[in-house]
């Protein structure tokens, strides 16, 4: 968008908060022929669930700088002006991913209280995070300028993700790239509850020689029973069947077995049937408390539970009974209901009151979240969610993403001059694509793809033969649709 129409458009009380004020922004937006690029996004107040405008959120108009000579790339507007946040030491891989872009990108290594991320992440446009960082509608409403999430884990349960599609801020994850990681831990887990090895290992560090075999199994021959049979369990399945034992699972999912494993029908069914139980699910209302009492006592007598998925999983209360009276021969956790931002003191009752029971148990192997920490799988959901973010930010292209459709275009290049690509993320009624349509009649529309998730509908558009002046009014007249809930331009 050209400065004069920019400043226009703000005297008419309309999108922009103010281009930055830099010489070198205002001489590039002069000198721009046909590699023109802007990033835009704003609201109107009609709908609630509209973001608010960039009048009250104060974020930057974005203006892209072009500095000479070409890019190799067509990029969409000036990358030192995004601003990106990233909590819990988020893997080198992905800060340089973001910094290579030019953005801005302050890393933390830990996540935050509520209160103070509300006012960290005020202007940021990309809020990176793991598993800890719980962004509710709170969090959410008060992040005025952001557009987009990423997860740099499997999980996303931590974030409401309804109200970011609802908002117009997209979130992606990495789907499966800890997935062996957390499987490698199962197995070392079982082999180390079958055998008593964290005990053993107790008792020598004490200086005590404690040599038994009473009660400690070899694992072949035993029987899994996998609760989710999704990334990590079917990896696990084969795993395990390797080393001799024998595989059923439990899945709300039919779903093809690996190797010679079996799926049951019912968790009751698994239950009964295996030595060892391990939960592979996500965090769900119907997966809260999914191995309580009863599930112990269906349990077999001296079988073992681990659980790596989410600690709202396993009823730990439960657990301790069932391990008290012996039902339950070993655990391993790597999950709790609550835990802490970063690393320090933890376990104890201050935190949870059953902490300090938990902790006296024999044969239970605690360890604090680390299924999916390996250098291997941090370094590669670095990459992969960064690019991902990158993606999204620079061309608007929403493939992965975990709460919105799926949309993408095949990317502008430095050949097609004069096009800019139109992003509307809009409320999915009828009738609202035939206007954004009207909107665009007066462009070529080169390509064009749509698609909606539940109440939310994405559109993406590349529209060519558009001169510098003409977006300002293509921005004001998709602002004005009350469907709207983001515009973004990209030229
Ligand atoms: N400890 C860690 O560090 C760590 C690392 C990665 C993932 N996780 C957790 O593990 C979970 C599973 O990971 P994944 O990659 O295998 O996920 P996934 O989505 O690939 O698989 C989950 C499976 O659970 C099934 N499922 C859902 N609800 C169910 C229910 N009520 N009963 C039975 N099955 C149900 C799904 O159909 C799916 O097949 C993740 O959601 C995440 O919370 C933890
Ligand atoms: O969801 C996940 O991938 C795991 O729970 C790991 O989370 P983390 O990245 O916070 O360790």
């Amino acid at each position: 968008m050209a400065v004069s129409a920019l400043t226009e458009n703000l005297k008419n009380g309309g999108v922009g908060r103010d281009i930055p004020q830099n010489p070198l922004t205002r001489e590039v937006s002069r000198s721009i022929t046909h590699q023109r690029s802007s990033f835009s996004y704003s609201t109107s107040p009609e709908a609630a669930r509209h973001r608010p405008s960039f009048h009250e959120s104060g974020s930057p108009f974005l203006i892209r700088t072009m500095t000479g000579a070409a890019p190799k790339k067509l990029q969409p507007f000036r990358e030192q002006d995004i601003k990106i946040l990233l909590l819990e030491n988020v893997n080198k891989t992905g800060q340089d991913v973001l910094r290579e872009q030019g953005y801005q990108v302050e890393a933390l290594k830990s996540s935050l209280p509520e209160d103070q991320l509300i006012e960290k992440i005020k202007d940021v446009h990309v809020l990176g995070i793991r598993s800890k960082t719980k962004l509710n509608s709170r969090v959410l409403a008060a992040a005025k300028n952001l557009i987009v999430v990423g997860c740099f884990c499997i999980g996303t349960n931590q974030v409401d993700l309804k109200y970011a599609a609802d908002h117009g801020i997209c979130v992606f994850n990495s789907p499966f790239s800890n997935s062996r990681s957390v499987a490698e831990l199962i197995i070392a887990e079982i082999i180390c509850l079958a055998r008593q090895l964290g005990d053993r290992s107790n008792e020598m560090h004490q200086g005590i020689w404690n040599k038994v075999s009473a009660k400690c199994w070899e694992v072949r021959g035993k029987t899994l029973g996998i609760v989710g049979y999704g990334h990590i369990g079917s990896q696990l399945s084969v795993l395990t069947e390797s080393m001799g034992m024998r595989v059923i699972y439990y899945d709300v999912v039919n779903l093809m077995s690996m190797g010679t494993a079996h799926q049951v029908s019912s968790l009751d069914e698994l239950l009964k049937g295996a030595d060892f139980v391990t939960c592979h699910v996500p965090e769900l209302p119907e997966t809260k408390n999914m191995i309580s009492t009863k599930e112990f006592e269906q349990m077999k007598q001296g079988s073992y539970l681990i659980n790596a998925s989410r600690g709202s999983v396993v009823d730990i209360p439960a657990l301790i009974e069932a391990m008290k009276s012996g039902k339950i021969a070993g655990a391993a956790l790597d999950v709790y209901p609550s835990e802490p931002a970063g690393n320090g003191d933890y376990f104890t009752n201050d935190l949870n009151s059953w902490a300090e029971d938990l902790r006296r148990l024999k044969n239970i192997i605690l360890t604090p979240h680390i299924g999916g920490s390996t250098e291997e799988a941090q370094s590669a959901i670095g990459v992969e969610v960064a690019e991902s973010l990158v993606r999204y930010v620079n061309e608007g292209v929403t493939i992965g993403a975990v709460n919105m459709p799926e949309v993408t275009l095949r990317s502008l290049t430095m050949d097609e001059p004069d096009h800019a690509r139109v992003i509307f993320i809009h409320q999915n009624v009828p009738g609202v694509l035939g206007r954004v349509n009207k909107v665009l009649s007066d462009h070529n529309v080169d390509k064009q793809m749509s698609d909606s998730r539940g109440d939310m509908a994405y559109m993406m558009a590349d529209i060519s033969n558009v001169k510098q002046a003409e977006i300002d009014t293509l921005y004001r007249d998709l602002e004005g649709l009350k469907e709207r809930i983001i515009t973004r331009i990209l030229y």
